[in-house]
């Protein structure tokens, strides 16, 4: 990607980082606003039914009370006498009385001396009451009466009771509805006649319409439901206030989180002119990881792996910069001191020991670069070492252009230098692509061995590239063996090289030296024995 599309690239995700956790806390304040209201319309609606329940039960029990003890003379003192017994008694019921047609004939108020004419009724509930909504009476024309009509008993209920609660929050809609009637039993406020509707099976939902958190609330005892209406603008401001709190929060988190991004993209994009300060002052070293003959057990060869020290002191592993040395065209100049360094810590152990290899790791590009061969060529001849003594190790990727691979891998080996196909299994070569190549060893990718007897899919894997090297005429390398049981398989198998940790991990040349010095002391001893 080039510069300036990365700079505004990051720019952008810097900005997402700052914009996105304040969306977030926004989206959050007011999701939690909703909750809070929600909880609070409700806390209203379970209210009303509760009181809407007793009421209920206030006006059932008083009629069942009249019904038994007075049903032969409903209007006589003693029946009257009952009536304003239930009338104290109860905290709902204003006044109860017994019903002719439409004439309220003697009741709690009046005794047996006055009628009231009570007009028909609104409806028949399922139940068989008799549902009057307004009436209202001639000593108290200003007010308005709710009566439920049961069996010739009618209980005379004020039409705020079970809605007188919330009054300090006049603003807040209630009301009782009659499931399946159209008008509210009793309400203050606005009340949409299509909100029970939306219970439908539920015994309780809320939702937010026409500008208020609304809540609807089943009874349990009877074919009613509450509705309580909280205006939407309590949960703007409650939205504010949680907002207030969460979005510094959120914004603090987003400035931290572009920090981050910017710091890292700049530490990203200085890289590259830190490799090339680094190839300066000459800050890459290499270990060595030994690669053995899997039957005899010998340490055969080496492969150098590159590392950076940078000035810190800090070591940075080739999986984080040779990707990024290979997209800034550096890699060639990091190759060049790669071979450098093999040449001055192995060239004299090479030039003695003609049978000994090392495994060097070239890119695409050196893989392209007329400079290769000449290059490996001159320091060979300094050394007086061998071109067998260093094989190749060139991945699939490297070889994806068919004519440079051929003409490439030929020139090599016409010149006696080995050639390794590395990592393979991991790109996709076809075995007659392999075949029109001229190569030396296979290795196969560490993610192959990993598999070996563990069931997973890719453990068939490894048995199809033993067979493909074996059809080619092959050598094969196997990479990260760290078990005993892996490096047992691979023999059985005919793979005759291998490294991994079960052999050793990469470590300084000097090191190789002395285990190389000390293993063939015991050799020795061995004979001598
Ligand atoms: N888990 C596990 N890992 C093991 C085991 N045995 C070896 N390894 C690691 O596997 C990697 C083997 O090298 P690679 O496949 O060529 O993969 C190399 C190679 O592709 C690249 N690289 C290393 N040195 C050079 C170099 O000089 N030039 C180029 N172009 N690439 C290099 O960097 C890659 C990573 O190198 P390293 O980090 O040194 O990682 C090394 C090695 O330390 C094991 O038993 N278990």
């Amino acid at each position: 990607m080039k510069k300036p599309v990365v700079v505004l690239f990051t720019l952008l995700v810097a900005l997402a980082a700052v914009g996105l956790p304040i969306w977030l806390a926004i989206e959050e304040s007011g999701r939690q606003a909703f909750k809070a209201e929600s909880t609070h319309a409700l806390a209203y609606a379970r209210d009303v039914v509760l009181r809407a329940d007793a009421t209920g039960r206030q006006v059932t029990a008083g009629v069942t009370r009249l019904v038994k003890q007075h049903a032969a003379q409903p209007c006589a003192p003693a029946s009257i006498d009952t009536m304003r017994q239930i009338d104290l008694a109860s905290s709902y019921i204003q006044a109860i009385g017994y019903v002719e047609g439409t004439q309220l004939v003697c009741s709690s108020i009046a005794g047996a001396s006055r009628t009231f004419e009570l007009g028909p009724p609104d409806y028949r509930a399922s139940t068989g009451a008799l549902v009057r909504r307004n009436v209202r009476f001639p000593f108290a024309p200003q007010d308005s009466f709710l009566v439920i009509q049961i069996e010739g008993v009618a209980a005379i209920l004020h039409r705020q009771l079970g809605i007188d609660t919330a009054l300090s929050e006049p603003d807040v809609s209630l009301a009782v509805i009659a499931l399946g009637q159209a008008e509210p039993l009793v309400f203050r406020g606005k009340i949409d006649r299509s909100w029970a509707g939306r219970l439908r099976n539920q015994r309780e939902t809320v939702f937010e319409e026409a500008g208020h958190i609304v809540a609807v609330v089943r009874s349990p005892n009877f074919t009613t439901a509450a509705v309580a209406a909280v205006p939407a603008h309590y949960m703007a401001g409650r939205s504010q206030d949680l907002a207030l709190r969460l979005v510094p929060v959120g914004l603090l988190a987003g400035v931290t989180l572009a920090g981050a991004i910017l710091l890292l993209a700049r530490q990203q994009m200085a890289l590259p002119a830190a490799l090339k300060t680094a190839l300066r002052r000459k800050e890459f070293f290499l270990e060595y990881q030994p690669v053995v003959d899997l039957r005899s057990g010998r340490w055969m060869g080496l492969e150098a792996l590159v590392r950076w020290r940078r000035q810190t002191g800090e070591v940075v592993m080739p999986d984080l910069f040779i990707p990024l040395a290979e997209e800034n065209d550096l890699i060639v100049r990091i190759t060049r001191q790669v071979l450098d360094a093999v040449c001055r810590d192995t060239g004299s152990y090479l030039a003695a020991h003609p049978e000994f290899h090392v495994g060097i790791n070239v890119s695409p590009a050196d893989f392209h670069s007329r400079e290769l061969l000449a290059g490996l060529q001159q320091r060979m001849a300094t050394i007086q070492a061998r071109p067998a003594n260093l094989i190749l190790e060139v991945t699939e990727r490297g070889l994806l252009d068919p004519r440079v691979a051929r003409e490439t891998t030929r020139a090599l080996r016409r010149h006696g230098f080995a050639v390794a196909i590395d990592d393979f299994g991991t790109g996709y070569s076809s075995l007659s692509y392999l075949e029109s190549l001229e190569l030396d060893y296979l290795k196969i990718d560490r993610s192959f061995i990993e598999a070996i007897g563990t069931g997973a899919p890719t453990s068939q894997v490894v048995g199809h590239i033993i067979g493909m090297a074996r059809d080619l005429g092959l050598r094969m390398m196997a990479e990260g063996v760290e078990s005993q049981a892996q490096a047992d398989f691979l023999c059985r198998h005919g793979v005759q090289f291998a490294q991994g940790w079960l052999f050793g991990q990469p470590m300084p040349f000097a090191e190789i030296l002395r285990r190389l010095a000390a293993a063939e002391d015991e050799e020795a001893v061995a004979r001598a024995g």
